[in-house]
């Protein structure tokens, strides 16, 4: 048996991962069957050691909840527990509370500030096209953006980010070789319809010949789907501020079951308007300054461990402000898919 060479390069982490992966304490770090009688452990020998291809890269995780509602003690900080609780469990969605400190919340927001903020685009959508056709209630987007750039100086952002890698126990180099970090400012009336954070390879499966926006140089939002596609695995959703009235987060389609998708988009065509539907039956998150969600924008892919199909149900949004200002920060996890392994983040530095 060969042994994992990421792991060889980090082996805390990777044996805290195969621990994660194999609670029975079936396998040695090195994928080898301590038990070869039990058919369980053999077949996991054999997930692991699927050839020395995929040996070569971390697997994600991927957690999923029993039931909604269902509330896991988790540490983040040393000596310190925090509740988090599902949301939904087709995407798994998590929400946990004073995830953040206000000094980092009201730091991001000078940091975003001091970076200067501009009208946000959509992946593929040109805003300013929209605007003037439409409503502004109708209008896809109306927020404002900076992107801030993960610096190791910055310790404030580093410790964040190692709390996020616990979160959601994915290994801190994704996180580094991750996209920088999208702080998003809403006024009254400023919204985000639904929309998914990641490319829906759902609509066409040439998508999936594309290379990760990551990892090339086409970085235009608009380019996304011709020339790039997105691979946020996971996103993190942290609020950074008390609102006034408004700004929920829904998702309309988590945990809808996929017989009725179609009949939601028959029915109400515009239930991705989150001005005209926020509520009815969507998992709804309110804002509330130090809290962070977080939900898988894909599933993991059963064969080679690593970022697979895209998931519709994590279609999500920003609903109208009605009073105050929010501010969000997206911390987005990218994993390359199997088929684009061979180019590096544009992030490893
Ligand atoms: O503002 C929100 O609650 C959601 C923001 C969002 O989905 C995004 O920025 O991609
Ligand atoms: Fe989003």
């Amino acid at each position: 048996h060969q042994v994992n060479q990421y792991c060889e390069r980090d082996s805390d982490h990777c044996s805290e991962l195969l621990r994660l992966e194999d609670p029975h304490g079936y396998l040695d770090k090195h994928f080898k069957c301590k038990y070869p009688e039990v058919a369980e452990c053999q077949q996991m020998a054999a997930f692991y050691d699927t050839g020395p291809e995929y040996q070569r890269y971390e697997h994600v995780t991927y957690f999923e909840p029993d039931d909604v509602d269902e509330e896991s003690d988790i540490i983040v900080v040393p000596g310190k527990t925090h509740t988090m609780i599902s949301k939904a469990i087709y995407p798994p969605i998590y929400e946990v509370e004073d995830f953040l400190t206000d000094e980092e919340c009201d730091y991001i927001i000078e940091r975003a500030k001091a970076s200067g903020m501009t009208q946000s685009g959509g992946l593929g959508v040109n805003i300013n096209v929209e605007s003037q056709s439409k409503t502004s209630e109708d209008v896809s987007r109306i927020s404002q953006q900076t992107l801030l750039y993960i610096n190791e100086n910055d310790k404030v952002v580093n410790s964040i980010l190692d709390r996020v890698s616990k979160l959601t126990r994915m290994p801190r180099k994704y996180i580094q070789e991750s996209e920088a970090i999208q702080v998003v400012s809403y006024e009254a009336g400023g919204h985000y319809h639904g929309h998914m954070d990641t490319t829906d390879t759902d609509l066409d499966e040439d998508l999936e010949e594309l290379p990760c926006c990551h990892q090339t140089q086409c970085q235009s939002d608009l380019d996304v789907g011709s020339c790039c596609r997105v691979c946020r695995y996971i996103t993190v959703l942290l609020y950074l501020n008390d609102v006034d009235e408004g700004g929920e987060t829904a998702f309309p389609l988590a945990d809808f079951p996929d017989k009725y998708i179609q009949e939601i988009a028959t029915e109400t065509p515009d239930f991705t308007n989150l001005s005209k539907h926020c509520g009815g039956d969507s998992v709804i998150v309110k804002p509330k300054k130090r809290k962070a969600i977080w939900w898988y924008n894909h599933e993991k892919d059963a064969d080679t461990g690593l970022i697979g199909a895209s998931i519709p149900h994590s279609l999500h949004g920003g609903c109208d402000v009605k009073k105050g200002t929010k501010w969000v920060a997206n911390i987005w996890i990218n994993v390359l898919p199997y088929n684009h392994w061979d180019k590096p983040s544009v992030f490893n530095v």
